[in-house]
């Protein structure tokens, strides 16, 4: 059986005895019921993804996966190819936009090259290469079915080690100069809506630069005809490698019961690919922010995940993954050191939970 189907087949639902337990707990603090909103139920998810009534967030770590893009070359991107490569030395650097939030946030920082042109990969960067880019998907299939196992596979690995490692959260982001058109056209095919109600400026194209953009994106659907019912088909045609890789991340990480964090619109077609191929991995993941990207609202609304913040942000990077982190530790932090209504010698407001 090959490394995607085990780790598929290894996706669980989430523990609901931790999951009562902390809701109770919740029921118990010294405040109204519910009052807490999102934060009562990120505690209460993460308790049943880490199977204990007291889950806890010690480490924590952006997975930055990247990759070029051959549709670069129909002038997709207000920003050359060449950035991408430039900003995985400024991830090393630590100059980077992801870089000071997880600084900030004490979390690591995990750059991959999965798909990227630069030549040698730097070091500090993981190199697990499949291909120096993908082809241009509005001549022919972004890769080939080979690859994208693949870079999916490469993506469970990374989850792998992060969770050995002990890593408890894994937030989304992603470098590939060009990949909001990718995530568009992923978008499109999974939800059948159009794609010019999906299409964004990405990294702030004009008006006739996004109607090209568009163009290119409606060419290569119809080109390359991806079936909306086999996910696979869709990554390899009309997706991308740090997009492919993103899935494996996702699927690896609800594996091993990690949660993690969606960032903007590319990592949105990632989950979104991730929960075709396996409904079950929606439980381990989290909404950060959302992006002013059109297709991102879109992709959460098909998940089913509300968004923690709106910031208008669309950096990538995993920079609004980040942002969660403070969140949810706040989420947990509460739950540790608030009194209870017992505390303050008072009745439990609450009933007890179901045996
Ligand atoms: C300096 C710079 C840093 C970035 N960091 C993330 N992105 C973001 O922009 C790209 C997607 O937008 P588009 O499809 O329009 O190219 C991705 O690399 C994404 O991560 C960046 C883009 C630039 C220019
Ligand atoms: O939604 C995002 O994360 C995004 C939007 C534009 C460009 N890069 C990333």
């Amino acid at each position: 059986m090959d490394i995607l189907q085990q780790t598929i087949e290894q996706i669980t639902q989430p523990d609901q005895i931790s999951m009562r337990a902390m809701q109770h707990r919740l029921n118990q603090l010294t405040k109204p019921l519910g009052s807490l909103g999102e934060l009562e139920h990120m505690a209460v998810r993460l308790a049943g993804i880490q199977g204990k009534p007291d889950p806890k967030l010690e480490r924590k770590a952006v997975v930055v996966m990247c990759g070029d893009h051959g549709v670069t070359e129909e002038g997709v991107s207000a920003y050359p190819s060449a950035v991408t490569g430039l900003m995985m030395g400024n991830f090393v650097r630590g100059g980077a936009a992801i870089n000071v939030l997880s600084r900030q946030f004490g979390a690591e920082v995990c750059v991959v090259d999965v798909g990227s042109r630069l030549d040698p990969t730097p070091e500090g960067i993981v190199n697990r290469k499949v291909r120096g880019g993908t082809n241009n998907m509005a001549k022919g299939p972004a890769m080939s079915g080979a690859e994208t196992l693949e870079a999916i596979q490469t993506g469970i690995k990374t989850a792998h080690e992060l969770a050995d490692q002990g890593i408890a959260v894994m937030a989304l982001g992603e470098m590939g100069i060009g990949n909001t058109t990718p995530s568009s056209a992923m978008s499109a095919v999974f939800t059948g809506r159009s794609v010019s109600e999906l299409t964004g400026t990405g990294t702030g194209l004009e008006q006739a630069a996004l109607n090209a953009k568009i163009a290119v994106i409606e060419k290569a659907i119809r080109i390359n005809k991806p079936d909306p019912a086999d996910p696979l088909d869709v990554i390899a045609k009309v997706g991308g490698l740090e997009i492919a890789a993103l899935v494996g991340v996702i699927l690896g990480a609800a594996a091993r019961k990690v949660a993690v964090v969606i960032d903007g619109v590319i990592t949105g077609a990632a989950a979104l690919a991730a929960f075709r191929l396996e409904p079950r991995c929606k439980a381990y993941m989290f909404a950060s922010h959302l992006s002013v990207e059109p297709a991102h609202r879109i992709l959460l609304e098909e998940l089913g995940l509300r968004p923690l913040l709106h910031l208008g942000m669309r950096l990538g990077e995993g920079t609004g993954a980040a942002l969660a982190f403070p969140l949810m530790e706040a989420a947990l932090k509460l739950t540790d050191e608030m009194a209870t209504f017992a505390d303050l010698g008072l009745p439990s407001p609450a009933p007890e939970p179901e045996a």
